[in-house]
């Protein structure tokens, strides 16, 4: 059966949740999260943290075990419920935005005659020529059509699992602003699994700190702001702030393929700077 969101305050909410993948490996352990209606939340964690396996469960792609995940009161695997929108991978590689067809078609293909005012906002907004065809097109422009054809749909619930990576930075801000106005304009909520950083300091209102597949906290940005206080700039405050709980992570994970060498962390220079050339190995 499907269910609709329509007259649930768009809460998500994972309680116990644990998971283990096909092969009996640990997936999720124990994950606890409580984001409110109209948040924005970053998720954030090194690769292979568990951000995608949590995302694929909160948004019923996968079974979660009974009562661990609840979208506005209702559980997204069994009411496979309409209006979540998840947009990873699988949505990434679609091989229909790779054929030789036009930008109106594609996006009167997902509805885009329904949401006639809502289509040509994104078409602005990502800068979207009218004209192209998706065969002759970069992956940039590829990825800014794909973007209006999936939040073409007024969504409730939209979980975006690093799909940024090829838009220029003018392009992602515009996309990111137009996401934080969805959010303070009507009833929806954002999950929002990312590696860059760039001028996002401003942007969410929560923040997930995930580490081999447990949840090592979250809550707030204030929250964690707060205790980075003595920080200069906004921008460098999350950034600085990631690459602690990455380094730490490391440290905590411990070395790979029983070599201690490789487990290091390596000064940067500060996240700030990008201070490529000074390198400094840590013992
Ligand atoms: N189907 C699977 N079976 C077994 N293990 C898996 C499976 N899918 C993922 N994993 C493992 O689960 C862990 C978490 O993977 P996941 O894709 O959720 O990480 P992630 O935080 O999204 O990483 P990234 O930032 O690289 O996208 C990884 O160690 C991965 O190897």
């Amino acid at each position: 059966m499907t269910e609709s969101l329509d007259n649930t305050p768009p809460a998500i909410e994972v309680q116990n949740l644990s998971y283990k993948f096909q092969d009996g490996s640990n997936g999720l352990e124990d994950v606890l999260l409580s984001l409110p209606p109209n948040s924005r939340t970053l998720l954030i964690g090194a690769n292979g943290a568990g951000k995608t396996t949590l995302l694929r469960l909160v948004s019923g792609k996968r079974l979660a075990p009974n009562n661990t995940i609840s979208i506005g009161g209702k559980d997204p695997f069994k009411d496979s419920l309409e209006g979540v929108t998840y947009l990873g991978v699988e949505w990434v590689l679609n091989a229909i935005v790779r054929t030789d067809i036009d930008v109106p078609t594609l996006l009167a293909s997902v509805g885009g005659n329904a949401y006639p005012e809502r289509r040509d906002e994104l078409v602005d907004i990502l800068d979207i020529d009218l004209r192209w065809r998706m065969h002759a097109v970069s992956d940039g422009e590829r990825r800014r059509v794909q973007l209006a054809m999936g939040l073409l749909r007024p969504w409730k619930i939209l979980l975006l699992d690093e799909i940024t990576v090829d838009l220029d930075l003018l392009s992602r801000s515009n996309f990111l602003s137009f996401l934080k106005r969805e959010t303070e304009s009507r009833p929806c909520t954002i999950v929002y699994a990312t590696h860059i950083l760039d001028n996002l300091a401003q942007w969410p209102t929560h923040l997930v700190h995930m580490h081999l597949g447990k949840v090592k906290s979250w809550g707030p940005v204030e929250q964690f702001y707060d205790q980075a206080a003595d920080w200069t700039s906004e921008n460098s405050r999350l950034g600085e702030l990631v690459l602690k709980w990455l380094k730490e992570d490391l440290d905590a994970r411990g070395p790979r393929n029983g070599r201690g060498n490789q487990a290091k962390t390596y000064d940067a220079g500060g996240i700030g700077g990008y201070g490529l050339e000074t390198y400094t190995k840590k013992a």
